[in-house]
């Protein structure tokens, strides 16, 4: 029977009534999820928030090992930058997507064939690579969702105030899926065609053009994202995704996918494979991610006289290209719907402004509220003892000011950090963190006289960091500075009602926020 009762690790503070009782912290927990929706702050209210300490446990029945939580954002960052050779991606987060794309580089732990993986994908996420592929595609599509609200904004919401989220949707569903695939799948564009259909009083169906074949593929996306969201809150994460694969909505779901990118593969293949060596290896050829993977690939072939393999039942191809179609595209859609709340923040919009105002959306959204680390040795976080094989929990989301911690508890690394860049944390950079404030980001160049971007202002780990960091961080900035930049040059966003002005949300995969909307006056 002790057995059943939590197993606390020793030295690190946790709730003390929880211990007492078989089922540990999990009844606090359910009633905290249940009245916020958000399972990741549910747990730090519940553990480090409630006991006031920057790191605690979340305590399960005896069979399942503590949860370590952690909210100090300096060590955090340390833990994902530099102490890789202590911490690796934890089992909890890797169950939650390798049942489904067990071949993708985010379900699994970091191996040499991990490593390999990675790099083959390395250059698709280069600022020059995507400057080139993606840039220009993230921007039609930002044209076309600018479209689409000016008709809204001049016509059907004249002066009210209309939801926004599922349009940031369908327009990052757009921009991914030609970054990563080279096709259109063009969703913006028939809500346009629908809602002019609808102005112009033509509602009936025979009217209007046939769906794209976008239309459908972001039911397939839609699907996967609320099945794994779903799943990864059920008890038992890694047992209820596998068995979602049994289902058929699963296997439609990558029947659908996977012949769509097989299509768009079997084009690019042919493109590649009538070019000879020395034409082939340049990268002007490629118009998506998936062309330059596919090309190198075409290249090693011709190289080593061997005939390519067929690259639609490459599974590591396959599910790192679903990961980035499915995670591409809700992060960046939730992270804006968050930012247009206070986006006149933003009209004086000179550079550093702008660097500020998109690092200020990304951090105060907290889209990717938490993550997780496993210790892959004995060791220690702020002088409390870690024991390998401990999971820890990290918030990612600086909301919040930490609780203090003496320098002599930190990391070497982390003091090193400090001694760089500065502590923002408490300085100006650290008051009132609940709020968008995006001068934090700025300072003063003497010299000048002008406001500079400082990007060590505070902890920048909204995207984690280190080698399992995002991989679609530059891709996602980038985006969000397209979209923010053509947003303000091209409506006026007037106040809201203020029923309309919470900052709750609910967490699926990210968090997403409950009251996404908008009242614009095109400019
Ligand atoms: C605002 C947008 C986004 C946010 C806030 C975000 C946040 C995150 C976070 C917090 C992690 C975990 C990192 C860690 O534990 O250190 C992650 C991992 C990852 N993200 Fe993103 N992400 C965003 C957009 C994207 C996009 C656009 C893509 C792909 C095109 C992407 C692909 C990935 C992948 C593949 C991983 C796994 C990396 C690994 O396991 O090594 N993300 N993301």
């Amino acid at each position: 029977r002790r057995k059943l009762y939590p197993a606390p690790y020793p030295d690190i503070p946790y709730s003390e009534d929880s211990a007492k009782r078989i089922s540990g912290d999990i009844p606090s927990l359910v009633l905290v999820i249940k009245s916020t929706n958000e399972f990741s702050s549910s747990v730090f209210a519940i553990t480090t928030q409630k006991l006031g300490t920057p790191i605690s446990q979340l305590l399960f029945p005896g069979i399942r090992k503590p949860l370590i939580t952690l909210e100090d954002p300096r060590e955090i960052e340390d833990i994902v930058l530099r102490r890789n050779k202590e911490f690796d991606k934890a089992p909890t987060a890797i169950d939650i997507f390798s049942p489904m794309f067990p071949h993708a580089s985010i379900s699994q732990y970091t191996t040499p064939k991990l490593k390999a993986q990675k790099r083959l994908w390395a250059d698709v996420m280069s600022t020059e690579f995507l400057r080139k592929a993606a840039a220009p595609n993230i921007h039609k599509a930002t044209l076309e969702l600018l479209d689409l609200w000016e008709l809204k904004a001049s016509t059907i919401y004249r002066g009210q105030a209309f939801k926004c989220h599922e349009d940031f949707r369908n327009a990052a569903l757009d921009a991914i899926w030609v970054a990563v695939v080279g096709e259109e799948p063009g969703v913006t564009r028939y809500e346009i065609n629908k809602l002019q259909d609808q102005v112009r009083g033509n509602t009936g169906s025979h009217n209007s053009l046939p769906p794209p074949r976008g239309v459908f593929l972001k039911e397939e996306v839609a699907y996967i994202g609320d099945t794994i969201a779903r799943n990864s809150n059920s008890p038992v994460p890694k047992w209820s995704q596998k068995i979602e694969t049994y289902s058929s909505r699963y296997r439609k779901f990558r029947n659908t996918v996977t012949s769509e990118i097989s299509l768009a593969m079997g084009k690019a293949v042919e493109r590649f494979q009538r070019l000879e060596l020395g034409k082939l290896e340049v990268d002007e050829l490629d118009t998506c991610m998936m062309d330059l993977v596919l090309r190198r690939q075409v290249v090693e072939a011709k190289k080593n006289d061997k005939p390519l393999a067929d690259p639609t039942k490459d599974l590591n191809i396959l599910d790192e290209m679903f990961v980035m179609l499915v995670g591409g595209h809700d992060s960046t859609a939730n992270a804006l719907t968050w930012f247009l709340p206070s986006v006149t923040d933003i009209l004086e919009t000179n550079i550093p402004y702008l660097d500020a105002a998109c690092e200020e959306i990304v951090r105060l959204a907290g889209v990717a509220k938490g993550n997780l680390r496993q210790a892959i040795v004995d060791t220690e976080i702020l002088g409390y003892k870690i024991p390998k094989g401990a999971e820890i929990f990290m918030n990612y989301h600086i909301d919040r000011t930490p609780v203090p911690v003496a320098r002599s508890k930190r990391s070497v690394g982390s003091q090193a950090a400090i001694d760089k860049h500065g502590d923002g944390l408490q300085s100006n950079a650290g008051h009132d963190l609940g709020d968008f404030e995006l001068r934090r980001w700025l300072v003063n160049d003497k010299d000048t006289g002008k406001d500079v971007f400082n990007a060590y202002a505070l902890p920048s780990i909204a995207f984690g960091g280190g080698y399992r960091g995002c991989a679609g961080r530059k891709l996602a900035s980038m985006e969000i500075r397209i979209v923010v930049t053509l947003l303000i040059l091209n409506f006026e966003f007037l106040e809201l009602p203020s029923e309309y002005r919470a900052m709750s949300a609910t967490e699926k995969i990210f968090r997403q926020p409950d009251f996404p909307y908008i009242r614009l006056r095109p400019l």
